[in-house]
């Protein structure tokens, strides 16, 4: 895999392309701004955009109830707003053909290992969420640093071609570790560095409204990675005890909800890590019994579980927990200082 990467290092530099240059057909999305030639004021128009709704597909990701929830909107002025938008975007049935037409604007991005990438498929993919949980250094945030990168390759090296964006709630993230790793795939650094926005969350609304803020930069320029390390580390903080379970249940659904309609409005992947509690329902035969943590609301979020362990020294095991598409199989990957790559022996 490396071998490939530097073979095809003279042409290999990441050229971002400008959103003007894309195809048509390569544009998932119609701008917001685009209502106005459809007769909504623009007046109207900014107040969606200062609710966090810059495409006319993300505005029919919202209720109503939502949308005349925005200061300055009325029930009429919504019903006219999502009129002109559905002359926009079909909302409606489409073929089974052209699903799977819709399914080819699908990147899968590498890893860095071959092993990972094939159980996966091919790499990590666009208009979906991929979750990592396991034990502690099993390697989830070493894999999030490596698609910080390799989400940068061009597609013809199984890249993105795209920025990252990147929230953290742990302070785990080490742009020095970006270094390496970019020299590795045969990268300038800095260039890589300058293609990552960079978040620190210190609490479940900080998360959130860093989520909101991301439309603004997603329709402007070509992301193709969220990173969300880890999604459940303040929602266990900021909620305490069995009394506000159902809460902190109902907030991370909504956050979930929202990076579910990141993925598809910007066909970005979601790579989101989750910590393991220890199940005492595991049965009395499995040895420290682990399971990951947020409950149903997480499970039924994430389209594809990763299940990280360690293996012997820097070799990680990543096992295929659930997916709609995949064989529940392993795959064995190395942590090694230009990222995660294939296991040596
Ligand atoms: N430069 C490097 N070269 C080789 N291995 C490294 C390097 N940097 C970190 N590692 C290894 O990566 C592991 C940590 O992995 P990572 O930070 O991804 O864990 P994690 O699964 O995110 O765990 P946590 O829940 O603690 O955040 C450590 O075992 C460390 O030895």
């Amino acid at each position: 895999m490396l071998a490939t990467l530097k073979s095809e290092e003279s042409s290999g530099q990441l050229q971002l392309v400008e959103r003007e240059d894309i195809d048509d057909d390569e544009d998932l999305f119609e701008a917001i701004d685009k209502l106005i030639a459809q007769g909504i004021n623009a007046g109207d128009v900014k107040k969606l955009q200062d609710a966090g709704i810059y495409t006319c597909n993300g505005l029919m990701m919202h209720t109503k109830k939502n949308l005349t929830g925005i200061k300055g909107l009325s029930e009429a002025k919504v019903d006219k707003i999502c009129e002109a938008a559905e002359k926009l975007v079909n909302f409606g049935y489409i073929t089974g053909s052209d699903a799977l037409l819709k399914r080819k604007s699908v990147i899968r991005i590498t890893t860095g290992s071959q092993a990972l990438d094939e159980l996966l498929g091919g790499g990590v993919e666009t208009s979906a969420i991929t979750e990592a949980f396991g034990e502690f250094r099993s390697g989830k945030t070493q894999l999030a640093h490596t698609l910080c990168v390799s989400t940068q390759l061009p597609t013809n090296m199984r890249g993105g071609n795209g920025k990252v964006a990147y929230i953290d709630t742990e302070g785990t993230f080490r742009p020095d570790r970006i270094v390496p790793i970019a020299e590795r795939f045969g990268m300038d650094p800095g260039a890589v560095l300058d293609n990552i926005i960079y978040a620190r969350a210190y609490t479940y609304e900080h998360q959130y409204n860093l989520l909101l803020g991301l439309a603004a930069k997603m329709s402007e320029e070509p992301f193709r990675l969220l990173i969300v390390d880890s999604v459940i580390a303040l929602f266990r903080v900021d909620f305490s005890g069995r009394g506000e379970l159902a809460d902190r249940q109902q907030k991370l659904a909504q956050m979930l909800s929202r990076l579910i309609k990141i993925a598809e409005e910007f066909n970005v992947a979601v790579y989101m890590t989750n910590q393991v509690i220890s199940d005492p329902g595991g049965g009395v035969f499995v040895t420290d019994p682990k399971k990951p943590a947020g409950g149903h609301v997480l499970a039924h979020a994430a389209t594809v579980r990763l299940m990280f362990r360690k293996g012997k020294g820097e070799q990680r095991i990543c096992k295929v927990f659930d997916a709609p598409n995949l064989p529940e199989a392993e795959a064995v990957f190395q942590i090694t200082a230009g990222g995660i790559a294939d296991a040596k022996d």
